[in-house]
């Protein structure tokens, strides 16, 4: 097919959402995905997890790992208060010149900064690149295998604060079993399971929090 899975996601924002309006273009996007082509975007039922979470966190930094078309990070981005920032990572540019373009679309541009690249090659340099102390808040859903050697990353580059909470997807489906092993098993976290499903499907998912102990 010409167009990429992206771009018909992005075409189905742009025919169906309200530009200017982040619930419309989740809408427009959980609508596509579910009833048109199936994607990895953490969809509505994982979706609603992460907006609780975010609510109850309230986070003044916070950072993504795993763009995509941008589906998550407008549902972040959406629930920041005034002058909070997102950092979001993608390193396929393809992906991030649609979620550029979607982003933009909900009107969220001024909220967050899109960063491509690898995320092990972008955590050291956030401190320098973008004034960062701390994380308040890590949205964990690119590489499967990336999460545990990037949350380790993230500690020795000072990166977390006691009550930083991270929270990842796909701990169940495809799996992420060295991550889960290491914050359920370290002292440094407190984890909890969200058990929920696969994005559009009825396959089990879930979300992990874990929040830092410092
Ligand atoms: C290429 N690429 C760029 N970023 C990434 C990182 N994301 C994933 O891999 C990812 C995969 C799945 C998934 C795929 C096939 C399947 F059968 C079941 C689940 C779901 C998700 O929510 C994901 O986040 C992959
Ligand atoms: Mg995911």
């Amino acid at each position: 097919t010409r167009t990429s899975r992206p771009q018909r996601i992005l075409k189905a924002v742009q025919k169906n959402a309200t530009k200017g309006d982040p619930e419309s273009v989740i809408s427009a996007i959980d609508h596509y995905c579910r009833h048109k082509e199936w994607a990895m975007n953490v969809g509505d039922d994982k979706g609603l997890i992460l907006d609780s979470v975010l609510t109850e966190v309230n986070p003044s930094t916070a950072l993504e790992l795993g763009t995509y078309c941008g589906y998550s990070t407008v549902r972040i981005a959406r629930l920041l208060s005034p002058g909070s920032k997102l950092i979001t990572v993608e390193f396929n540019p393809a992906f991030a010149a649609v979620a550029r373009q979607i982003i933009a679309y909900a009107g969220l541009q001024d909220k967050i900064t899109l960063v491509e690249g690898p995320s092990g090659d972008l955590i050291p340099k956030m401190k320098e690149r973008f004034g960062i102390k701390s994380f308040d808040f890590v949205f964990l859903d690119h590489w499967k295998d990336r999460y545990e050697p990037d949350t380790k990353l993230l500690e020795d580059c000072g990166l977390l604060k006691k009550g930083t909470v991270l929270l990842a997807d796909n701990v169940i489906c495809p799996g992420t079993p060295e991550y889960l092993k290491y914050v359920r098993n370290s002292p440094r976290y407190e984890s909890r399971y969200y058990k929920s499903n696969l994005e559009y499907s009825k396959v089990e998912d879930g979300l992990e929090k874990s929040v830092f102990l410092g």
